[in-house]
């Protein structure tokens, strides 16, 4: 992956509440189009299935399947009655860290965890937590890293 290549990123988006998944991919789509990168958008149910996406296009790379610079992870995890919050919010973003470090995988983690509606909006909506933007311009900071540091996956 050269410096001056046009970058390519994937959205994984879990759409287990529409219409925040909208508010963060707005802007996740809005910080990828400022920067001049190419992107594809995968849908899946929920956060739980976001790291299995990225495995599949890893493997799909090998297999000279499509190759990302990097990617977004999605979603919004609420609190409920039971203990699947925390199964949900600790599983995914572990799986999501655990593929970053151990596959040398860009990342950019928007998957947010919050107690309510009310805190899920204050950070999707791009007008104001933007957290859709800000994972997307994580990723396409550590792709520069990883450029910078020579360390792009073969
Ligand atoms: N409760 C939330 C979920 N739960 C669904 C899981 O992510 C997964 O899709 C299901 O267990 C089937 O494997 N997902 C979210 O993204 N947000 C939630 O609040
Ligand atoms: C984060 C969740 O899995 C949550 O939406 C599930 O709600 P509940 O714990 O009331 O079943």
């Amino acid at each position: 992956m050269t410096q001056d290549k046009k970058k390519k990123l994937l959205i994984i988006e879990a759409r287990f509440y529409d219409d925040l998944a909208d508010a963060l991919l707005e802007g996740a789509k809005a910080a990828l189009d400022e920067a001049g990168a190419d992107y594809d958008v995968v849908t899946v149910p929920g956060a739980l299935e976001i790291p299995a996406v990225i495995s599949f296009a890893l493997d799909a790379e090998e297999e000279d399947g499509e190759s990302y610079d990097g990617f977004v992870a999605l979603g919004v995890v609420i609190r409920g009655e039971t203990y699947h919050f925390e199964i949900v919010a600790n599983e995914s973003a572990r799986a999501l860290m655990d593929l970053s470090v151990q596959e040398s995988v860009c990342i950019g983690n928007g998957v947010l965890t919050t107690e309510n509606e009310e805190q899920a909006w204050a950070r999707a909506r791009r007008s104001e937590g933007d957290k859709g933007g800000f994972a997307a311009r994580a990723a396409l900071a550590m792709i520069a890293i990883q450029e910078r540091l020579g360390a792009e996956r073969t």
